[in-house]
């Protein structure tokens, strides 16, 4: 169980995905990425516009169920639609925008052999299921990502230490 949270803004996402690109610009030119929903969509988006790649494939995986309050519990993984236009990976980028445990990675890798992966963040367990990443994160912290979250009213110290 994590017991740090990292919040993701969406300015920083923006700037990881760029600064992925930027790297990824010396690996190819890829003929199309594959995205591993959902999380993988919009890093995979913004990676798409910088490579000027406009072939996105995608590959659904449901890894993780709802456990409680935002944070969840893996599961089995299961692909339940499969990237058929990206044949065995052969010159295709797979994105996602993160690994934890690597089950994920590993699982689309067997699919996608030949394929290259990258995503933003990686925790220690993950990382030798990627190619490149950006920035890592300790295994005891759980992302919040843009998507995960809203901001919300914090009421003032003198107004709570009052009560
Ligand atoms: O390395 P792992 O331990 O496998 O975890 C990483 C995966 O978990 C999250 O996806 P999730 O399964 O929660 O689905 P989502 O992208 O649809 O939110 C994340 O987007 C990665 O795909
Ligand atoms: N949002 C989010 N999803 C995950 N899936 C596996 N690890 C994580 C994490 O740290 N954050
Ligand atoms: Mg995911």
């Amino acid at each position: 169980m994590a017991v740090n949270y990292a919040t993701v803004t969406w300015d920083q996402l923006h700037r990881d995905a760029r600064l992925l690109a930027e790297q990824l610009m010396a690996e190819g030119p890829f003929k199309g990425i594959v995205a591993i929903t959902r999380g993988g969509l919009i890093p995979a988006a913004i990676i798409g516009r910088e490579l000027d790649c406009r072939l996105i494939e995608s590959i659904s995986v449901v890894s993780y169920d709802v456990a409680g309050e935002g944070e969840e519990k893996q599961g089995e993984p299961r692909v339940i639609k499969a990237p058929a236009a990206a044949g065995d990976g052969e010159g295709f980028l797979i994105i996602d925008d993160l690994v934890d445990s690597g089950v994920t990675a590993q699982l689309v890798r067997q699919l996608l052999p030949k394929a290259y992966f990258a995503c933003l963040y990686a925790k220690p367990s993950g990382r030798p299921s990627t190619d490149r990443f950006v920035v890592e994160v300790p295994q005891d912290t759980w992302i919040l990502f843009p998507w995960d979250t809203a901001p919300l009213f914090v009421p003032p110290l003198a107004r709570k230490a009052g009560s």
